[in-house]
């Protein structure tokens, strides 16, 4: 089956189209979805990353109702879900008789057991409203867990392991049984570690001081908090890790503090998820910073030598999926971020299973449901 993936990420949109091991990628806005349909031909399938889907644990086929549930969600993932949701209503458009798939990223924390998926809230308002910890980059790290059970020769359910998404977000994750145990991210994509524009945890006590002061006021802060903070916020560049690390090489004294909060926060993070596993068996490293900055890498890793986590040079500077600790340590692999095979997998799983109809969006009877 050939499936169309569409990827938006918080700064950025990866197409591809994949064809069993086969796949074409492009990066960019809606001309290259256009541009990739024109060279690569009429798909069999799209699917559409999102990054929320509330409570859903399956990808879906959309539909007018399924795509109005999950508008409901952009409040709790401004940078995302709107693209999401404009990309799939375009995809419908453009291609009316080929069945449009939302896989989401929350899926894979799903199960997320309670003492981890819970905020010391009021019992009453954590089940009036829905309040839980989602979790995000689950597409991801979905695949990390293959990728990296394969790379060691294990076997994916029996790991117990911890997965760093670095890419303009950030995320740690712990992983036992082929899922999520614990995760940085929550209720929304802006709890955690910092990030490229937004600011990862912030004393909810320092917020609330902000708005009562009248420094800031609600609208103010999720821009403050989403798009200026972070990587962005503490320097004079967008957060895209190239610049800081150059600024940094230029003597900018405020990013490399940055660079110094982004590895204590992460190293925070990552000493957290550990905590939540009996065993560690490996660490993965995926996402655009970790793939493409090695060095940095290496000094993340220069201060987790309590974990028994340590980076092995040669391998680090090496190029590929791979392992970049020392032999006789924890093993610590670095993998692509490859989301685009996770979607396809949903699409053909999904599309194998569902009644033909449903595949060009048409409602299922109430039987059905
Ligand atoms: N050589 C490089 N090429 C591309 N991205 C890079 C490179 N070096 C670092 N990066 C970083 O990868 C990050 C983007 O990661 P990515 O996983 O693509 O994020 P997202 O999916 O959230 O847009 C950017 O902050 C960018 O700085
Ligand atoms: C959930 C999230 O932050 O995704 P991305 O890193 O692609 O922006
Ligand atoms: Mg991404």
């Amino acid at each position: 089956m050939r499936v169309l993936t569409l990827n938006p990420g918080s700064a950025s949109l990866k197409v591809a189209l994949v064809d069993g091991e086969d796949v074409l990628a492009a990066d960019g806005g809606d001309a290259a979805i256009r541009d990739a349909i024109r060279r690569w031909g009429r798909p069999d399938a799209v699917a559409v990353r999102f990054v929320h889907g509330g409570p859903r644990r399956q990808p879906v086929v959309l539909d007018d109702q399924e795509l109005a549930r999950l508008a409901r969600l952009v409040p709790l993932a401004p940078l995302h879900q709107p693209q999401s949701l404009r990309l799939a209503t375009w995809a419908r458009k453009l291609l009316p008789d080929v069945p449009v798939v939302a896989a989401f990223d929350t899926a894979f924390h799903a199960g997320l057991p309670e003492a981890a998926a819970r905020y010391a809230l009021p019992t009453a308002w954590t089940r009036r409203h829905g309040i839980r910890r989602y979790g995000f980059h689950g597409l991801s790290c979905a695949y990390a867990l293959r990728r990296t059970a394969r790379l060691l020769d294990r076997v994916p359910d029996a790991l117990r392991m911890v997965c760093c998404h670095l890419g303009s977000g950030v995320s740690v994750t712990a992983i036992r049984h082929g899922a999520s145990v614990d995760t940085s991210m929550g209720f929304t994509p802006v709890e955690g570690a910092v990030m490229a524009s937004r600011a990862g945890s912030v004393d909810p006590g320092l917020l609330l001081h902000l708005l009562r002061t009248g420094v800031t006021d609600v609208d103010e802060l999720t821009d403050v908090l989403y798009h200026r903070s972070g990587l962005a916020g503490m320097t004079a560049t967008s957060g895209d890790i190239r610049e800081v690390l150059a600024a940094c090489g230029a003597g900018d004294a405020d990013a490399e503090t940055a660079v110094e909060v982004y590895l204590h926060r992460l190293r925070r993070e990552i000493g957290a998820a550990v905590a939540g596993l009996d065993l560690l068996d490996a660490v993965v490293f995926t996402g655009g910073v970790a793939e493409h900055q090695p060095v940095l890498l290496g000094r993340l890793l220069d201060g987790l030598a309590v974990l028994g986590l340590h980076a092995d040079r040669p391998r680090l500077a090496a190029a590929g999926d791979r392992l970049i600790s020392p032999a006789g340590r924890v093993p610590v692999l670095l993998v692509a971020a490859r989301e685009e095979l996770e979607l396809a997998r949903h699409a053909e799983l999904l599309l194998a299973t569902e009644p033909a109809r449903q595949h060009r969006g048409e409602q299922p009877c109430a039987s059905e449901r």
